[in-house]
């Protein structure tokens, strides 16, 4: 058994401590010892992508003292421990299993019964079943028409995560001639959303997923009961355009309003449940089954990797323990996500969640306070377009700001233009190649305005094209990351209690209980 410590307990962390502002990265990334760099430094992933780390403030001592600190925290040991089914999410007594919907990783977990890579299997199958009979036509509405469209309701990870993906691998769907159907997603309560969403399809042909693994997620239950009372104006009976993806002991599981319900359980948490039905129902539908399948495969090979004891070997273990190294020595507050590929424009929200609800976080896995810092700020957009935005405050400001980039050689519907000679997707790479280069290095300039001081650390994964199983071996990528991450801060990743305080003030306003500020405020709103 792995034993959990404090980061700030560990003799590996005191050396790593004393390596703050060990490398320049200036220097290291200028001339030809850049070059080498770029070359040495890359860590090959899963589906032919890579990690390339050569503009980070790394080198062998620094990556010694990496090793160090895995070993000392036994990073992999609790990874193991986590996909066998030790009860890692201390504070809700669970289980963590997202890795079991989609790897052969680990031994078989059995609760209640019940193998839970079997029922994980049997849902996606259940999903896959249900989206070939739609597609075929076997289940279609009451005049017998065919589905076109499927909406899905829920938000958070019921959300961000599957439209995400969704968007991510639109193009290439209808690239590759897998695209089936058209997807489109309400999570907001602001009425704006639904009705919006609601406006702009054919009811009588939108099949309609609620998602939700508790199933009393007020936003959720909202707008299903929104939706339901479209389908019912416009003369539909909303049973026959509905399906729930949910938890069994969930109220939603209950209800015999659905064409059918696919399960998940409470070993899989809201943002790491894109693997499972949440995500597989909707892509199913909107890809084919197959496709949802090819996800999981770059997931599950991605997951391999993590197993690795090799921390060069490791691009997740070694993504994350760098990220510590930022955030603990360097004293960096946030991390930016930067895809260089706009079918990856959601990414960075679906990280959002992951990373800040799963490590933003001020007490350690037994509920006891720590004295370090935690998860970073993440926030990103993709590139050209951030360039245009924020890039001012990355490239100038007083923080540094550590850039995840992500970019692709090949786009994905391949319609493309020559301008000056160059085509926009080698327009599209240069950009990235360049920004590296310029946060690292910098430029001197006598005018202050003008310099460029450099020395801003960046990452970039690396491949050919984003296909379905590459991007299940990106969302592995920073989902391992994260859980890595949690390790070495000895938080529990994998609950939420943050999030339930304005939950429960929220409802007292709708109650009228207010007082104070509370009722303030909600006299201002009109509430
Ligand atoms: O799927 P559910 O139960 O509706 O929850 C939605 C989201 O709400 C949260 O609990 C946060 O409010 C997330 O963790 C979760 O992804």
């Amino acid at each position: 058994m792995a034993t959990w410590k404090n980061l700030d307990t560990l003799a590996s962390y005191s050396k790593l401590a004393g390596l703050k502002g060990h490398v320049n990265i200036a220097e290291a990334m200028t001339g030809e010892n850049g070059a080498e760099r770029v070359k040495k430094y890359s860590a090959p992933m899963a589906a032919g992508l890579a990690y390339n780390y050569a503009a980070k403030q790394v080198d062998e001592t620094v990556l010694n003292a990496l090793a160090d600190l895995a070993d000392e925290a036994q990073l992999i040991d609790k990874f193991q421990e986590l996909y066998n089914g030790a009860v890692i999410n201390t504070g809700e007594k669970r289980m963590v299993l997202h890795h079991l919907a989609r790897t052969q990783l680990g031994d078989a977990v059995v609760v209640d019964g019940v193998d839970k890579r079997e029922f994980y299997v049997a849902q996606q199958k259940k999903a896959a079943d249900f989206a070939n009979k739609v597609h075929t036509g076997e289940i279609t509405n009451e005049n017998g028409e065919k589905f076109t469209t499927v909406v899905q309701i829920g938000i958070g990870g019921s959300d961000l995560g599957p439209r995400a993906l969704y968007i991510a691998l639109e193009n290439w769907a209808k690239a590759n001639n897998t695209f089936k159907m058209e997807a489109k997603f309400i999570s907001n309560v602001d009425p704006d959303d639904a009705a919006a969403v609601l406006a702009s399809v054919d009811l009588a042909h939108s099949l309609f997923i609620v998602v939700s693994k508790s199933g009393t997620t007020l936003e959720t239950l909202t707008n299903e009961a929104f939706v339901k009372n479209a389908l019912v104006k416009a003369g539909l009976n909303p049973s026959k355009h509905m399906l729930a993806v949910t938890s069994e002991t969930s109220p939603l599981a209950k209800s015999e309003d659905y064409l059918t319900a696919i399960f998940m359980d409470d070993y899989i948490g809201g943002r790491y449940s894109s693997v499972s039905g949440v995500g597989g129902a909707i892509l199913s539908l909107a890809f084919g089954p197959e496709v949802f399948a090819q996800i999981l495969d770059g997931a599950a090979a991605e997951d391999k990797l993590a197993t690795n004891k090799n921390i060069l070997e490791n691009p997740d273990m070694l993504d994350a323990l760098i990220g510590v190294y930022e955030r603990n020595v360097q004293g960096y507050p946030a991390t930016t996500v930067l895809p260089y590929s706009q079918a990856l424009s959601r990414f960075p929200a679906h990280l959002q969640q992951c990373d800040m609800e799963s490590n933003g976080k001020s007490v350690n896995r037994f509920g006891e306070p720590v004295d370090y810092v935690t998860g970073p700020v993440i926030f990103g957009e993709p590139g050209t377009n951030g360039q245009h935005s924020f890039y001012q405050l990355l490239h100038q400001g007083t923080d540094i700001v550590p850039l995840q980039f992500i970019g692709f050689k090949k786009s994905q519907l391949g319609v493309d233009v020559d301008i000056e000679n160059s085509t926009s997707q080698q327009k599209l790479c240069a950009n990235v190649a360049a920004q590296i280069v310029a946060f690292a290095c910098g430029k001197k300039d006598e005018n202050l305005n003008k310099n460029f001081k450099g020395g801003r650390p960046s990452s970039i994964i690396t491949g050919e094209e984003l296909t379905p199983a590459s991007l299940g071996a990106l969302l592995a990528h920073f989902e391992n990351k994260i859980m890595f991450q949690g390790f070495v801060w000895n938080l529990n990743s994998f609950d939420q209690e943050g999030v339930q305080l304005g939950k429960v003030l929220a409802k007292r306003v709708l109650a009228h209980d207010t007082d104070g500020a509370l009722k303030v405020y909600s006299d201002l709103l009109n509430i």
